[in-house]
């Protein structure tokens, strides 16, 4: 089962691997073709709309030409037609005579003759949006009032992919050939259901990608504070981590972040960055009597992050022990993991272990990232949380579906790297679902390393790291 959201991640990560577009189109229309040609149709209609379902049933009309007489029917003018792979599907069959229409309007459908064996279905796909417009709502109409044995390209048009039943108008499809994965609404059908392999990657579900990065670019223009207000609890033996993790939060798009800190951490903190709001704890390490205070501050937060520099005081872990339970959105990073039991089972939380700190909870972590895939998983299945393994795969698991980055490299085992990637988790976390959001701060935080060591090769830092993390958290332009 897939969303068609992540359908569209797959999609530009299969692209990001060298799979092109067109390369899809293709295999999508052949496979539809195939279906279409069962039966051994005398004569089709293939109905296209002006996108890239259009675009398969245009692949398809040429495959069908081939053993059927098939009128093939725009639903739009040419020049209307969006993508360029569609667009040359159409120039295909205009070059090889092709029997073709422009509908300009749904009167213009009486002229078309519907009395044929197969009518193939490709006006609309994951991309419909509201209810049906004009011409394609007559044409649904049409459609679902001819005999022909219909067969609908990826999901019957007009129904959304995404809901569990199909409302409002939609074509009652004979056959659906879906693209790579069932969507949802394919179980409410009573078509027969095609799930058609188009050649994407495994790869290209399992590793993060440029595919992830597009769905950070989706995100709704928010207005100043209304996401990514970051809390950070950190500090104590170790000053300069809270001070990079919240800096990290702002570099990857946080609004706002506020760092409580023993008060020596939080000096630092305000020396380290100006931007940054401290406020600081009495005494040199975080305690139980802090933690009503913290839980307050916590309140204002969409995301809490806990661990940085707080070190392993046992009065600091009793503190961690009592505060993460009150946590609805947080981030359990370094020394905080020895409590990462505590969490509220309904909280939003991502750990996010190396291979030490997780082998305190696990008996053993293997080396290699597909031997550590089942281990992160169970893990995230049993603790209720996304995991990250850091590594030099990181691997991201949400307890059902697991995925790796490869983005890093060895130079970023410098200290406070895992502080920056820590802050990524928290900015993201605040706009994204946790599992994504750990997804893609694992593939930047990596790619901002990949970037620093291009540029000025090995002996970077994690403030080069942090300076580096919006180039790192936009896709390439041609993805
Ligand atoms: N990896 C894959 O799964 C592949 C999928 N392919 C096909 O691409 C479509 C999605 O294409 P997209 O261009 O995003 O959108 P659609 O063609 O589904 O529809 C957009 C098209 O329809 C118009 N429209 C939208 N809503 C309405 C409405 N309510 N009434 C009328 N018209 C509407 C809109 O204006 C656009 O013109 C996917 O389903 C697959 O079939 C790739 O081809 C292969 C890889
Ligand atoms: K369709």
């Amino acid at each position: 089962m897939i969303t068609s959201q992540r359908m569209a991640v797959v999609d530009r990560n299969a692209s990001a691997l060298g799979v092109s577009p067109d390369r899809l189109m293709e295999n999508a229309g052949a496979a539809l073709g195939r279906e279409a040609k069962r039966e051994d149709p005398d004569d089709a209609v293939v109905l296209a709309g002006t996108g890239n379902n259009g675009g398969d049933a245009l692949v398809a009309a040429r495959f069908l030409s081939n053993v059927a007489d098939v009128t093939t029917v725009l639903l739009g003018r040419s020049s209307r037609i969006r993508s360029q792979e569609a667009s040359e599907s159409w120039r295909i069959l205009e070059r090889s005579e092709a029997n073709l229409v422009e509908l300009r309007d749904s009167t213009a459908l009486d002229d078309l003759n519907f009395d044929v064996d197969v009518v193939v279905d490709g006006m609309l796909g994951v991309g419909v949006s509201g209810g049906l417009r004009e011409p394609v709502a007559s044409a649904v109409e049409t459609v679902n009032g001819s005999d022909a044995r219909v067969v609908s390209a990826d999901v019957p048009s007009g129904v959304d992919p995404d809901v569990e039943e199909p409302s409002g108008g939609y074509v009652d499809a004979d056959a659906v050939v879906t693209f790579h994965d069932e969507k949802r609404v394919h179980g409410a059908l009573d078509a027969r259901v095609v799930v058609a392999d188009i050649g994407i990657p495994d790869s290209a579900e399992e590793l993060v990608g440029q595919g992830d990065l597009w769905l950070l670019q989706r995100m709704p223009d928010a207005h100043k504070g209304d996401h990514g207000r970051v809390l950070v609890v950190g500090g104590g033996p170790y000053t300069g981590a809270p001070g990079l993790t919240a800096r990290a939060t702002l570099r990857a798009g946080a609004d706002l972040v506020e760092v409580v800190a023993p008060e020596r951490a939080a000096d630092a903190v305000a020396s380290y960055s100006p931007d940054l709001i401290t406020s600081a704890l009495d005494g040199d390490h975080l305690k139980p009597r802090h933690v009503d205070g913290v839980a307050e501050r916590a309140e204002d937060a969409d995301t809490v992050v806990v661990g940085p520099g707080l070190g392993s005081a046992d009065e600091t872990l009793d503190a961690v022990g009592e505060l993460l339970p009150r946590l609805d959105n947080a981030v359990v990073d370094a020394d905080a993991l020895r409590k990462i039991d505590t969490v509220d089972e309904d909280a939003e939380v991502i750990a996010t272990p190396h291979a030490g700190e997780l082998a305190h909870h696990v008996d053993g972590v293997p080396d290699g990232w597909r031997e550590r895939r089942p281990v992160v998983e169970r893990f995230a299945e049993e603790k209720g949380v996304v995991t990250l393994l850091k590594g030099r795969y990181d691997v991201v698991s949400d307890g059902s579906e697991t995925r790796a980055s490869r983005t890093g490299n060895p130079g970023m085992t410098v200290g406070g790297t895992g502080d920056v990637l820590a802050g990524v988790c928290g900015a993201l976390s605040a706009r994204l679902g946790c599992f994504d959001a750990a997804c893609i701060a694992a593939f930047a935080n990596g790619r901002a390393g990949d970037a620093v060591v291009e540029e000025k090769g090995y002996g970077i830092t994690a403030t080069d790291l942090v300076e580096a993390l919006p180039q790192a958290l936009r896709k390439d332009e041609d993805v």
